[in-house]
């Protein structure tokens, strides 16, 4: 038994024919924000897909809270209390956010209404525009929204996919506030973020993945301050 409550450990992964992870070992801890960076194609959204059930691992081991959740269906993992928001495609456009909120529930068995009061009450956005079509919502505004609609499961970790992708710098500061936010409700945040040193900068730990392995791990400030780190990693 491991004391994290995300654990992938000696992670083989990929799709079809396709090995994308290489004995990747990776661990979150209670109200810890991790990064993963690295450069395209390292296989950093695959950690979360393999997280999340929505691949099965080939090798290795995926414990939440010291049980094996590895290859179990994503529907499934949801209901173990680990919520994932993918990097595109994560609100319903042509639904209100009210709708998109309560179909991020549907799983719930009971206190959907009062957990969706509670997000309203965190997220001034989401309440002024409850019957707003989500698509009339500017990237950021969206962003809040897929953040919400994963919390209204309570999980007590996220996996977020790139959360700044295609954001004006503003709005993705803004959206790393709410990141912040979101992990002050008491949930563990594993996320992937093209922008390394924005999102190492609002993070406790760090992975730097490259070609499906951990190539270095370390205390967020830590990787920043290393100078290969910066040279290849971070842009100098
Ligand atoms: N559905 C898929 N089928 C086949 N190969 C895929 C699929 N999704 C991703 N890959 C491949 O897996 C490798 C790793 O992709 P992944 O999306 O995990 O990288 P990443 O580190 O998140 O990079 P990026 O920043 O480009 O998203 C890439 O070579 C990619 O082409």
């Amino acid at each position: 038994m491991s004391d994290h409550v995300l654990e992938l450990s000696g992670v083989d992964s990929g799709y079809g024919e396709v090995q994308v992870l290489d004995d990747c070992s990776i661990h979150l801890d209670a109200d810890e924000i991790v990064c993963l960076i690295g450069p395209n194609g390292a296989g950093k959204s695959t950690v979360l897909k393999t997280a999340f059930g929505m691949l099965t691992p080939w090798a290795g081991t995926v414990e939440y809270h010291g049980r094996e959740i590895g290859g179990m269906a994503p529907e499934d993992i949801v209901r173990e209390g680990i919520g994932y928001v993918p990097q595109t495609d994560n609100v319903f456009g042509s639904l209100t956010i009210d709708e998109n909120l309560r179909m991020g529930g549907v799983a719930r068995e009971d206190g959907l209404s009062e957990v969706i009061a509670d997000l309203y009450d965190r997220f001034d956005i989401l309440d002024q525009k409850r019957s707003a079509k989500a698509n009339t919502l500017s990237g950021g505004q969206r962003q809040v929204l897929a953040f919400a609609r994963a919390l209204v499961m309570e999980p007590d970790v996220l996996l977020i996919d790139e959360p700044s992708a295609g954001l004006a710098p503003n709005t993705a500061d803004d959206v790393f506030g709410h990141v912040q936010a979101v992990n002050e409700m008491d949930t563990a945040i594993l996320m992937v973020e093209q922008n390394a040193t924005k999102g190492l900068g609002i993070s406790d730990r760090g992975y730097v993945l490259d070609q499906g392995s951990v190539r270095f791990e370390n205390a967020a400030a830590d990787l920043i301050d290393n100078e290969e780190v910066s040279q290849l990693y971070l842009g100098g």
